[in-house]
C-alpha cells in the first residue's frame, strides 16, 4: 500500500474492536459461502455417482449454513460501514481542525471550493478503503489458503488449474498501477477544479448574470465537465479490460479443473469432480474482488495525498506553549500596536510598516486611510489571524501570541466587512458569538444592534429565518446581526471593519450610539470613511499608503 494511504490506515487502530468484527464477519461470510457451495456440489456429485447421498443430513446442514451466512452477510455490511463512517468522521474532524488553524494561508491563498472538495469528496472516497479493502485483503488471503488445502485433498494437480490464474488476477492492479495512479490523480484534480468553479459560479451567479457573462461561464463549466467525463471514460475502459481478464481467468480455471478431472479419472473420486470445479473458481472470487477494490487505489492514493497535505499544513499561528492570562478588566490598558510591520508576500513591499497606535478601554478610535492602506490587515492582526513580521500587538499588556485562542476570542471581537451568516434564524446567528448565552442576553444584544426596531425589517424578530450565507437579508440587516453577535461576546475590544457602511446614516448613528452604551470599558476600533462616523470617535488614526500610521 502506498505512502499516503499507509499513513491514513492507523486511524483504524482507534476502532480496533469494530475492525476485528469486520474481519471476523467477512471471514465467516466467505467461509460460509465456500462451505455451502462445496457441500452442495459434493452432494450433487455423490448423488450422481453413487445414488446414495445423505440427503437429509446435508440438506439440514446446508439450510443451517445458509441462514448463518446470510446473518453474517448482514452483520458484515453493518460493521464494515459502521467502521468506515466512524473513521471518516474522525478524519473529517481532523481535516477541519487543521484547516481551521491553518487558514487563511497568507502566502498561498487557495480557492475555498477546492478545499471543500478535499474536505468532503476525498474523505468520503476513503469509505472504500476502510469499509472494503482492508478487511477484504485479510480474508482473501485466508480464502486462498482454505481453497488450496481443500484442493490438495482432492488432488495436488488441481492447484495447477487455478493458482496461475490467481497470480494473474492478483497482479492486475499492480500491472496497471501507474496508469491507475495517473488517472486517479487526473480524476481528483478534474473533479476538484469543476467543484471549485461550480462553487465560484453559484456564489457569483448574480454578478455573472447582470454582466451577461453567464453563457461564457456555462461554456467553461461544460468544458470542465467534458474533461472530467474524458478521465472517467479512460478509467472505465481500463477497468473494463481488467474485468475481462479476470472473467477469462475464472473461465479458464474452471476449464482447467475439468481437464484435471478428465485426466485423473482413475485417481479422483467421481463425486468430487463438481467440487474440483467449485474449488478452482472459489479462490479467484475473493482475489478478483480485492483486485477490483485495488483498481480504485489510484483514486484513493490521490485523495489520500491531498488529505495528508492538509493534515501537514502548518498552523497560521502557533498556540502559546506557556499561555498567560489577561489581567482583570478593571486593570485593562487596551489594545496596542507596537511598531508593527507585516507583509503578505516575500517578493512585495510590506503592507504595514512600523505602525503604532493604542485603543484604550472605553475609547472609540477610528482607523482610516486609502483603499489598500492596510486597515483590514490591522483588524486581522488584532484578531491574530496572523502574527506581525516585526513589532507586536498586545492586549492589556499581554502579547497576543501568549494568549490562548479562547481567551483571545472572548477578549477581542470583530465585525468584518462581509459577515458570515449561516442558515437558521436571527437568534441562532447571534448566538454564534457566545453559544452559552441565554435568551435574555441574545435579546439584549439584538435590541442594542437595532434588530428589534420596528423599521429594521425583521418581521419575526429573532425568529426571522436566514437563508444560506445570509440570503434574504440586506447588507444593513446582516451588519446588525453581526454587530449583535459581537456584542454578545462582551469583548474588551470591539473592531468594526466598515461594519456599518451598508447602513443608512441614521441607522449607522443609532448603532454607533448603541455601541457607545454597550459598556464603558469596551475599546472600539472603527474602520470607516464616513465623516459622521469619524466625528463620533475620540481619535482618528490615518494609515497612509505604504502602511505608516499618523494621527489626527
Ligand atoms: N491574502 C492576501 N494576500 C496578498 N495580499 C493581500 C492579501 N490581503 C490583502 N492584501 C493586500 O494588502 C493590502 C492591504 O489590504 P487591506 O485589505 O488591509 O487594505 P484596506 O486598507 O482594508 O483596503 P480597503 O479600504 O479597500 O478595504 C492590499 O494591497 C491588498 O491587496
Amino acid at each position: 500500500m502506498s505512502g499516503p494511504l499507509r499513513r491514513l490506515l492507523p486511524v483504524v487502530g482507534e476502532r480496533r474492536a469494530t475492525f476485528v468484527w469486520t474481519v471476523a464477519s467477512n471471514a465467516a461470510v466467505q467461509l460460509g459461502a465456500l462451505t455451502t457451495t462445496v457441500l452442495g456440489t459434493w452432494l450433487a456429485g455423490r448423488a450422481a455417482a453413487t445414488s446414495t447421498a445423505p440427503l437429509a443430513i446435508v440438506a439440514t446442514a446446508l439450510c443451517g449454513l445458509a441462514v448463518v451466512t446470510a446473518a453474517m452477510t448482514w452483520r458484515e455490511s453493518w460493521v464494515s460501514h459502521d467502521l468506515a463512517y466512524r473513521l471518516i468522521g474522525t478524519l473529517r474532524a481532523r481535516v477541519f481542525d487543521r484547516l481551521r488553524v491553518s487558514l487563511p494561508d497568507r502566502r498561498k491563498p487557495r480557492r475555498s471550493g477546492d478545499l471543500v472538495s478535499v474536505a468532503f469528496a476525498d474523505i468520503d472516497r476513503l469509505e472504500w478503503l476502510y469499509a472494503h479493502t482492508a478487511a477484504q485483503a485479510l480474508t482473501s488471503a485466508m480464502m486462498v489458503a482454505a481453497t488450496a488445502t481443500l484442493s490438495l485433498l482432492v488432488t495436488p494437480w488441481l492447484l495447477l488449474a487455478w493458482v496461475p490464474f490467481v497470480v494473474v488476477t492478483a497482479a492486475l492492479p499492480w500491472l496497471s498501477g501507474r496508469a491507475g495512479t495517473r488517472q486517479g490523480t487526473e480524476l481528483t484534480e478534474a473533479a476538484a477544479t469543476l467543484n471549485a468553479e461550480l462553487v465560484d459560479t453559484v456564489r457569483g451567479l448574480g454578478e455573472l448574470s447582470s454582466a451577461g457573462a453567464l453563457h461564457r461561464r456555462t461554456a467553461a463549466l461544460e468544458k470542465r465537465t467534458s474533461a472530467l467525463t474524458a478521465v472517467q471514460t479512460r478509467i472505465g475502459s481500463r477497468v473494463g479490460w481488467e474485468r475481462a481478464v479476470t472473467d477469462a481467468a475464472l473461465a479458464l480455471s474452471a476449464i482447467g479443473a475439468l481437464a484435471v478431472c478428465a485426466a485423473n479419472l482413475d485417481t479422483i473420486d467421481r463425486a468430487l469432480a463438481p467440487v474440483a470445479m467449485v474449488l478452482a473458481t472459489a479462490a479467484l472470487g475473493p482475489i478478483a474482488q480485492i483486485s477490483d477494490l485495488l483498481r480504485n487505489v489510484g483514486t484513493l492514493r490521490a485523495a489520500g495525498t491531498r488529505i495528508t497535505e492538509i493534515l501537514d499544513r502548518a498552523p497560521a499561528v502557533q498556540e502559546p506553549r506557556a499561555p498567560r492570562p489577561l489581567p482583570s478588566r478593571d486593570r485593562a490598558t487596551g489594545l496596542v500596536f507596537d511598531h508593527v510591520s507585516f507583509g503578505y508576500r516575500d517578493d512585495a513591499p510590506p503592507v504595514l510598516r512600523d505602525v503604532s497606535f493604542t485603543v484604550r478601554p472605553g475609547e472609540r478610535v477610528a482607523l482610516t486611510g486609502p483603499s489598500g492602506a492596510g486597515k483590514t490587515t490591522c483588524a486581522l492582526l488584532a484578531t491574530r489571524m496572523w502574527d506581525p513580521d516585526a513589532g507586536r500587538v498586545t492586549l492589556d499588556g499581554v502579547d497576543l501570541t501568549e494568549l490562548t485562542d479562547d481567551d483571545l476570542r472572548r477578549a477581542i471581537s470583530a465585525v468584518p466587512q462581509e459577515p458570515g451568516l449561516l442558515t437558521g434564524t436571527i437568534a441562532t446567528n447571534i448566538r454564534l458569538g457566545n453559544p452559552d448565552a441565554d435568551d435574555i442576553e441574545v435579546e439584549r444584544a439584538a435590541r442594542r444592534a437595532g434588530i428589534l426596531d420596528p423599521g429594521a425589517g425583521f418581521p419575526a424578530g429573532l425568529a426571522t429565518v436566514v437563508g444560506e450565507s445570509g440570503d434574504g437579508l440586506s447588507g444593513g440587516q446582516r451588519a446588525r446581526v453581526a454587530v449583535a453577535r459581537a456584542l454578545l461576546v462582551n469583548p474588551r475590544i470591539l473592531i468594526l471593519d466598515e461594519a456599518t457602511a451598508n447602513l443608512d446614516p441614521e441607522a449607522d448613528e443609532a448603532i454607533t450610539a448603541a455601541l457607545a452604551s454597550a459598556g464603558n470599558d469596551i475599546g472600539v476600533l472603527v474602520i470607516a470613511h464616513r465623516p459622521a462616523t469619524l466625528a463620533g470617535c475620540h481619535r482618528v488614526i490615518a494609515l497612509r499608503e505604504g502602511g505608516r500610521a499618523g494621527r489626527s
